[in-house]
């Protein structure tokens, strides 16, 4: 059975649509990420996951329950990360952690989790007092509390500095070796690139892409493939660019840029090799989830320079 099935999702506010219609299969054990520029929807879907908000068409099924119906069972299966304001500054760690531990039938243990997420020095801190990473600590180990099998981490390290989101990151893998599904909302490409085994990108309410970040980056522009070097001796451009997948050569300088397909990289460095040209300075820029992502959503970056 998949952790998360959402099928046909609609839901609008007044006269936003703001989820046109989703759909996406999330597998156990998996971690998913949901990616797209602002307003794209993404916390929309997911809040009904959640059982937060009430579809206007679709289903969404968490476990095989539905979370509008099943609303107790789900609750008891599914981590949500809360957002931070959602706790009063003066409540401390172990309270926090103890206060929503008693809503669930087989919470985990407040001590072991307290140590688990490195919080153990910070028990008795207040959370008003805590670091933007340790606040992010508390919000995983709040979502992990319940003992859930699939976690919602909505923008989990969003305002974090890049050592913290590091931090986060193993948090999350961590997560997932203790054998948790987990749906990740992200804006950040090389976090995506990094935990999710797959992604849906999601743009005005509908899902427009979904792949593995590899399969996604493959999408990007068709110059997917870009080598730059300086050549130990004259090369033969009308030769180079007769390469099977070459697209373009050019010159800049004593360099030369080619780009290309896949293969580009294997035909030229063979074609070097057997005319031994040794390629100095050689830089290869690969098409990149960024590129793949502005691409399939470039209307975004459009409307924000209009
Ligand atoms: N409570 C609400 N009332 C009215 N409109 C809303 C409400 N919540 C969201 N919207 C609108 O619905 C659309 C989708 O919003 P949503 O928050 O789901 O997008 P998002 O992809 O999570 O965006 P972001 O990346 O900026 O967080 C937006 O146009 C937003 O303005």
């Amino acid at each position: 059975m998949p952790a998360i099935t959402v099928s046909h999702l609609r839901k609008t506010y007044d006269d936003t649509i703001a989820v046109a219609d989703v759909s996406f299969e999330v597998g156990a054990g998996e971690i998913f990420g949901i990616l797209g520029p602002n307003g794209a929807g993404k916390t929309t879907t997911v809040e009904c996951i959640s059982g937060l908000r009430t579809p206007d068409g679709g289903e969404v099924r968490v476990l095989g329950l539905d979370p509008r119906h099943d609303r107790e069972e789900v609750r008891q299966v599914l981590g949500v990360q809360l957002q931070e304001s959602q706790l009063p500054g003066k409540i401390q760690v172990r309270e926090a952690l103890e206060l929503y531990a008693s809503f669930y039938r087989d919470p985990a243990d407040v001590g072991e989790l307290l140590e688990q997420w490195g919080l153990a020095d910070k028990a008795k801190a207040r959370f008003g007092r805590l670091s933007g990473g340790q606040k992010q600590r508390l919000a995983i180990a709040l979502a992990m509390v319940g003992n859930p099998r699939v976690v919602v981490l909505d923008e989990l390290t969003t305002g974090l500095d890049p050592h913290a989101r590091r931090t986060a990151w193993e948090l999350v893998e961590q997560v997932r070796a203790a054998g948790v599904t987990v749906l990740l909302v992200t804006h950040f490409m090389e976090e995506a690139e990094r935990l999710c085994d797959r992604l849906a990108v999601i743009d005005r309410g509908r899902v427009v892409a979904l792949d593995t970040p590899a399969g996604l980056a493959a999408r990007g522009p068709a110059a997917a493939q870009r080598m730059r070097f300086r050549p130990s001796q004259a090369v033969d451009v009308a030769e180079l660019r007769a390469l099977p997948g070459v697209t373009s050569v050019e010159r800049h300088g004593a360099h030369l840029e080619v780009a290309g397909d896949a293969d580009v990289i294997g035909a030229v460095t063979a074609y070097l090799a057997r005319r031994q040209i040794i390629a100095a300075e050689l830089r290869v820029e690969q098409s990149s989830l960024d590129d793949a992502f502005i691409a399939l959503t470039s209307h975004a970056t459009a409307a924000q320079e209009a």
